[in-house]
């Protein structure tokens, strides 16, 4: 699959190793150190948490889940919490405003340097106000490709209850992927930092093709 990615025009694992940084040792304590973050993109249900899980496992990153951080905002009774209800209800985006402070403060109070920013830009307007208010943008980009009818399937067999997980507002979500989140996906593609990933197969066989973009923090 490496191979597929490189003759799709994507980095290989070759170019990208010689020019990511390796984590330093020696005596800095995490939080001194510059973040290092990590966008993982694709539609709903293409499988960007479960695979989070295992990256946080054999990694060790911080995971935020931009669509967690926004479900908890709404159950903490925050000013908020009912615009960001109906936003999701009806299968929009938040403010950007809204999400980018949530994840700022998430990364700000967390120990840990090395970040896992799942669902999240999910419009051009998100990711420009990210680098605003952030300073920088991610160092590597994962893009979990997935066709809609597979997405379709796993959203509705997903079992947690979420207001947003019916057809009419999959639906909606899946318009709103194609029309808001496409555009950042070229934006990273054009810079030259996005890992395409083929999210059809098992979790195992689409892990082993996010393995070698994190291979130097083993
Ligand atoms: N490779 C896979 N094959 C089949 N089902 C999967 C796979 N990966 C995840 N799932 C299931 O699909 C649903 C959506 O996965 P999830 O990780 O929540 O996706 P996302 O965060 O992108 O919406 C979950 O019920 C999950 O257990
Ligand atoms: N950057 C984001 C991320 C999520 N949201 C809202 C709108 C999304 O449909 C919901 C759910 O997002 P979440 O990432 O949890 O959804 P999936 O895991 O892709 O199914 O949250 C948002 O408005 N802006
Ligand atoms: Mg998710």
């Amino acid at each position: 699959s490496l191979l597929d990615q490189a003759a799709n025009g994507f980095k290989n694992w070759k170019a990208f190793s010689t020019e990511i940084l390796k984590p330093a040792g020696g005596g800095i304590s995490p939080k001194e150190r510059t973040p290092y973050i990590t966008f993982v993109l694709g539609g709903p249900g293409s499988g960007k948490g479960t695979q989070c899980a295992r990256i946080v496992e054999t990694f060790g990153f911080t995971h935020l889940s931009a669509g967690d951080l926004l479900r908890k905002e709404i159950s903490s009774n925050s000013e908020n919490g009912s615009t960001i209800l109906n936003t999701i209800k009806e299968g929009k985006i938040v403010p950007s405003e809204v999400t980018v402070k949530l994840i700022k403060r998430a990364i700000e109070s967390c120990e840990n340097y090395k970040f896992l920013i799942d669902g999240f830009p999910r419009s051009e307007e998100n990711r420009k106000t990210y680098e605003r208010v952030i300073g920088t943008g991610p160092d590597v980009v994962l893009f979990f490709d997935c066709p809609e009818e597979e997405m379709v399937k796993r959203v509705l067999s997903r079992n947690e209850g979420r207001v947003d997980d019916n057809i009419d507002t999959v639906k909606e979500r899946l318009k709103v992927f194609t029309t808001l989140n496409l555009p950042v996906i070229n934006y990273y593609t054009g810079k030259g930092k996005l890992y395409k990933i083929n999210a059809v197969g098992t979790e195992e066989e689409i892990f082993e093709q996010v393995l070698p973009v994190f291979a130097s923090w083993r």
